[in-house]
């Protein structure tokens, strides 16, 4: 069977321990052995099937995308599964639902803004999924600009409570997912006011339903904000529209690790930077960075497998064409998203540390790095969700008119990933954070700091914040230059994190070896896409750059026999997949045949209406031609 076949064959190349890949893929044999357990424990339930999205209407998707959430829920109970397992298995369900925000911003926000006794009420009613809830931050008219939100919360110190109110139409809470249909309640971001005077943007815990019938509260308009790009996924996400209408909440219902509102009505600063009030979006853009090396991968993988089975020109001596993984051009498109993917793997590691270090410093009342961290997870966010989105897209392109195919699994994916690009900040937006950063950094290196990392790279950010860093007076006048600098900063960081994985331990028969490879191309991959930057700041010679070339076209005929061992590191299902051009045997003809007629407009020979519209024009144009 020519798919199965080329694939074993290209298998049997492998020049290094794919077992021992997986494990650096994973990040440890525990990561492995639970990813792999719950992927086929998804994979080989029937309830969790994903090929049938495309063709549902928008409320029977959701319909089915909460029996899945409710399934997944009962077989959590059931396994007894542990918070690690159930986050697996929430994600290879690889559905975007209201779960994601309860569990991954909903609890996340009152554990790092609540006190003790607020996680003491509310962390258990969340854990045991007793109430569900959302994170309702952006509204109509403000996203970015989070100073700028409307929404406001006045203390009445009459009653000793906050009134939620929407005071203008673009103050409706807009966007929140989870919001729409399912969420109980809300993490809500409003103005503080107390006595007439606005304290600036807090959040407060506001129930939306009734747990009893689900109907909205008194005071509360709520419902979906309609279809969004493409058919399927991220349409099983209810995002809302939210309006109050003065709805009240008791005082202890503000989230105060922040700040605190006394029973008089008195605003008390507590010891941590008011900054804290973000801390949720730092935490989800770093998890946003590991999420981006999946959605990469992901389409890596189906566009490597596909690129090894299609043969297209060529004839052979043996009478067979080539396969278009051998063309360079194809090499040249697909190796550097796959050197991508390891890339942004190894630093998604690193942030989930950065992340922890710094709450961990919080803990011990130590901000010294949140802004390091905030500008790191900002600046990485934005650059790895920009890559993977035109990586896949790219994956789509590699692999033909079938790449077009809703059965190749990459427009689902493509339309599932890319508002990574604006959710939890647009990518611009955060990238003048980054800029800000390195303005305020750049000015503290008179005092002798010296910064660290690969030299030339280095260079090129140095050179680049020289040339653009005037003194800017605010966020807003940051120059577009400016944003070049800070990109130039997160491929140093994505560079120099992957030359640190590689100083580690890395057991396996030339592991190793395929690492700095892959490394090497990324590095240089970069360099010739930006080597504009490189030459003017005079960072590398024109000479250099074409040594630099000439490398990375040996890099990718080095990586070639490797290709499909890589790809097969990442150890996904075909489930996970949901590609005919991805699968793992590599029988992709009679597959993407097969899907062809599970389509429900072959349900009939003759397409309903044909005998109403098409019909009558050809009997017309028979009457026509018999006059
Ligand atoms: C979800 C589960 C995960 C699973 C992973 C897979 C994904 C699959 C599901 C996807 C689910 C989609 C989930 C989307 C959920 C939303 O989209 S939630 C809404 C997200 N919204 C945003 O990100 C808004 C973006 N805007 C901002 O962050 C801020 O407004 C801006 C842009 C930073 C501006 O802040 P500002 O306060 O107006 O002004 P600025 O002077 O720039 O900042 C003030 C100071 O705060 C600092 N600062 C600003 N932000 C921060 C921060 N975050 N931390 C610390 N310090 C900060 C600044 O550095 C500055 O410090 P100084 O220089 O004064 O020392
Ligand atoms: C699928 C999805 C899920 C979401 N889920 C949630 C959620 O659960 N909870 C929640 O609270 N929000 C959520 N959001 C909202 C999201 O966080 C916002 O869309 C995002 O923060 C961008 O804000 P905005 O849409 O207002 O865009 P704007 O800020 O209006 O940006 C529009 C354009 O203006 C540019 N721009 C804005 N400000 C500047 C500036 N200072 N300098 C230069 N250019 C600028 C931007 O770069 C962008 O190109 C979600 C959004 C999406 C698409």
């Amino acid at each position: 069977m020519a798919g199965f076949d080329d694939l074993a064959s290209e298998r049997s190349k492998a020049q290094f321990d794919v077992e021992e890949m997986k494990v650096i893929w994973a990040g440890s044999r525990h990561t492995l052995e639970v990813s792999d357990r719950i992927s086929r424990l998804v994979a080989n339930d029937p309830v969790f099937r994903k090929d049938t999205r495309t063709m549902l209407s928008r409320k029977d998707l959701f319909k089915n995308t909460l029996r899945k959430a409710a399934h997944a829920w009962k077989r959590i109970i059931e396994l007894r599964l542990s918070e690690e397992e159930a986050a697996e298995l929430r994600f290879y369900v690889d559905e975007p639902a209201f779960m994601d925000l309860h569990w991954g911003m909903f609890i996340p926000t009152i554990k790092g803004q609540g006190t003790e006794e607020q996680q003491q009420k509310w962390l258990p009613l969340a854990y045991k999924m007793k109430i569900i809830g959302c994170y309702a931050q952006t509204e109509l008219g403000h996203g970015s600009n989070v100073q700028g939100l409307e929404t406001t919360a006045t203390f009445d110190p009459q009653t000793d409570e906050f009134i939620i109110h929407s005071p203008t139409l673009t103050s409706s809470k807009w966007w929140p997912g989870g919001l729409g249909k399912v969420s109980t309640h809300a993490v809500v971001y409003g103005r503080l006011i107390i006595d007439s005077k606005d304290y600036g943007v807090n959040g407060f815990i506001v129930q939306l339903r009734s747990l009893d019938d689900h109907l909205p509260l008194p005071g509360i308009t709520i419902g979906d904000i309609g279809m969004k790009f493409g058919s399927g996924a991220y349409n099983t996400m209810d995002n809302g529209v939210l309006r109050f209408d003065h709805v009240r909440i008791p005082r202890d219902q503000m989230l105060m690790r922040v700040s605190q509102v006394t029973r008089e009505g008195k605003l008390v600063q507590s010891n941590v930077p008011w900054q804290l009030v973000y801390g949720t979006m730092v935490y989800v853009r770093q998890k946003i960075v590991s999420d981006a090396s999946c959605a990469l991968s992901r389409a890596v993988c189906i566009a490597t497998r596909y690129s090894a089975v299609r043969r297209q020109f060529g004839l052979q001596s043996n009478g067979i064409e080539t396969q278009v993984i051998d063309y360079k051009t194809q090499q040249s498109r697909l190796f550097p998203l796959l050197a991508s993917a390891y890339a942004f793997r190894f630093v998604g590691e690193w942030l989930k540390w950065l992340y922890m270090d710094v709450n961990q410093r919080l803990q011990a009342s130590d901000f010294s790095t949140l802004p390091e961290a905030h500008a790191c997870t900002a600046g990485l966010k934005s650059l790895t969700t920009s890559a993977t989105a035109d990586g896949i897209e790219e994956c789509r392109k590699l692999c033909g008119g079938h790449g077009y195919l809703c059965s190749s699994g990459l427009p689902e994916l493509f339309a599932v990933y890319i508002p990574a690009c604006t959710y939890e900040g647009d990518n611009i937006v955060l990238l003048l954070q980054v800029a800000r950063f390195l303005i305020k950094t750049v000015s503290q290196l008179g005092s002798g700091k010296e910064p660290v990392g690969t030299t030339v790279y280095m260079g090129r950010v140095e050179q680049l914040m020289q040339c653009h860093c005037a003194v800017q007076k605010g966020f807003l006048e940051l120059s577009a230059d400016l944003v070049q600098a800070a990109v130039a900063h997160c491929q140093l960081i994505v560079v120099s994190k992957f030359i640190e994985k590689l100083q580690q331990d890395i057991p396996g028969k030339g592991v190793k070896g395929q690492l700095e490879a892959l490394c090497n191309i990324y590095a240089l991959f970069i360099l010739h896409k930006h080597l504009g930057d490189f030459l003017s700041t005079g960072c590398i010679t024109p000479k250099q750059a074409s040594l630099a070339n000439a490398q990375l076209r040996s890099l990718y005929s080095q990586v070639r026999p490797n290709a499909i061992a890589l790809v097969d590191a990442f150890n996904y299902t075909d489930h996970y997949l949901s590609s005919v051009l991805g699968r793992y045997d590599g029988n992709v003809y009679p597959k993407l045949y097969e899907e062809a007629w599970k389509d429900p407009l072959n349900d009939s020979v003759v397409p309903d209406g044909y005998q109403e519209y098409i019909q009558p024009i050809l009997k017309q144009q028979l009457r026509n031609a018999r006059l």
